[in-house]
């Protein structure tokens, strides 16, 4: 059966490639999702596109995908709530939903703030660093080798 894949991306990243492209590149967060589109046709998966800049409406959607078994997996880039948001983290465990925590940034050589996530822990894994990039590895990841819960059951 083919993959259904979430891209949940969070707050500022809808202005992703218009500021600070020493650190987050040029490519905007259109530009990135069509990409992955393409991408995943290619894959023979079904990717779906969420971008909040809200805590709860983040929650709200992880929730959502838990529900009626219509997603197989989540990619997240959380933002700057990979480092403050217990909420996020229940939601994500509350799915019981693999998922992949990506960063365009290297978060470990940034603000000590930064290193910490409230996320990484329960990740199935965690990409950083390889700028946007890391959305064409992790949908790689998330549609061929990552081990997803047999919905069959
Ligand atoms: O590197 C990332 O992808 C990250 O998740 C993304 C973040 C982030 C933070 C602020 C803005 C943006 S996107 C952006 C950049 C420049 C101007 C406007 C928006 C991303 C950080 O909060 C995180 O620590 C790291």
């Amino acid at each position: 059966m083919n993959r259904r894949i979430l891209l949940i991306n969070g707050p500022n990243l809808n202005l992703l490639g218009t500021r600070e492209p020493q650190v987050y590149g040029s490519t905007t967060l259109d530009d990135v999702v069509s990409s992955a589109k393409e991408q995943a046709s290619k894959l023979s998966v079904h990717l779906e596109s969420f971008q909040s800049n809200h805590e709860g409406a983040i929650v709200d959607r992880i929730q959502a995908a838990g529900v009626g078994g219509g997603v197989d997996a989540i990619i997240i880039n959380p933002g700057a709530y990979t480092h403050t948001s217990v909420a996020i983290r229940d939601a994500l465990l509350g799915v019981e939903m693999p998922f992949v925590e990506l960063h365009v940034s290297n978060v470990h050589a940034r603000e000590p703030f930064r290193k910490h996530s409230y996320l990484s822990d329960k990740a199935t894994a965690v990409i950083c660093g390889l700028g946007v990039h890391g959305y064409t590895v992790a949908l790689e990841f998330a549609a061929k080798h990552m081990k997803i819960k047999d919905k069959a059951k």
